[in-house]
């Protein structure tokens, strides 16, 4: 997807992008293949493809949920920044937290969050079952997540820091479906409910994603989550 059908593509869902907006997709792609020659922060480096499969990608949730109505973002995983900053160049009131277990993907963020002119933005080096214990606990409208662990698991990682009312949206590639299935025992301990899975194509290489959008409806029990490696050891499976 080159640059011009991004726009498109975007124009279609209702997304008008400034020319600030443009330049910092354009500064984003410039500077993560910069830092991708010196720390591996992702695979796909062709322009097109990390148009489509990062940047697009990331801005999926936006065609099902109003971000307007949310103030704060926290992006658990996120790496090299998905789906957080380009939700966050788009929406530029979010307040956007990123958690992250890797040191050098942190140093990426803030060196990308400078060169992008963003405020409001914070990065921190931890695990999110930690952080998930921590005074930010239930506290976030919205959490995110894509491509860090099964629903099952992730859930756990996730939904202790949504606060009750606001929502955990997964980015779910073509598992998703099933994902869900197995991964509703530990939605429902956790306190969520699930609201929608919205399937959707990518443009061009049509395939599969689900936009999961999951409610907290109660408070999660305080002995969630786990010790940092058990969510993934031990999921909560029926
Ligand atoms: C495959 S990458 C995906 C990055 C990004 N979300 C994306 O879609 O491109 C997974 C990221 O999750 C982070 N991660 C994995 N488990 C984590 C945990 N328990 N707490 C915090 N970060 C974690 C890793 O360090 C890595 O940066």
């Amino acid at each position: 997807m080159n640059e011009m059908k991004f726009l498109q593509h975007l124009k279609e869902k209702g997304f008008e992008l400034t020319d600030e907006q443009q330049k910092q997709f354009a500064i984003y792609y410039e500077t993560l293949v910069e830092w991708n020659e010196k720390i591996n922060l992702t695979a796909v480096t062709e322009k097109e493809e990390v148009y489509l499969k990062h940047f697009f990608d990331s801005i999926t949730p936006s065609f099902y949920f109003d971000f307007n109505k949310v103030k704060s973002i926290c992006d658990v995983g996120a790496g090299a920044g998905f789906p957080s900053i380009p939700l966050k160049i788009l929406y530029p009131h979010l307040e956007i937290t990123i958690v992250d277990s890797l040191n050098k993907r942190i140093n990426f963020l803030n060196h990308l969050s400078a060169e992008l002119n963003l405020t409001n933005c914070h990065f921190v080096h931890d695990r999110a079952e930690t952080f998930g214990k921590g005074e930010y606990r239930e506290s976030f409208d919205v959490v995110t997540a894509r491509a860090v662990a099964r629903l099952s698991v992730l859930s756990e990682l996730c939904l202790p820091l949504v606060k009750k009312g606001g929502h955990f949206i997964a980015l779910k590639g073509a598992q998703g479906e099933i994902e869900v299935e197995e991964g509703l025992f530990a939605i429902s301990i956790l306190g969520g409910a699930v609201v929608e899975n919205h399937p959707l194509t990518l443009p061009e290489e049509e395939s599969m994603r689900y936009i999961l959008d999951i409610e907290k409806k109660r408070q999660t029990p305080k002995k969630y989550p786990r010790k940092p490696g058990t969510p993934n050891k031990e999921p909560l499976l029926k």
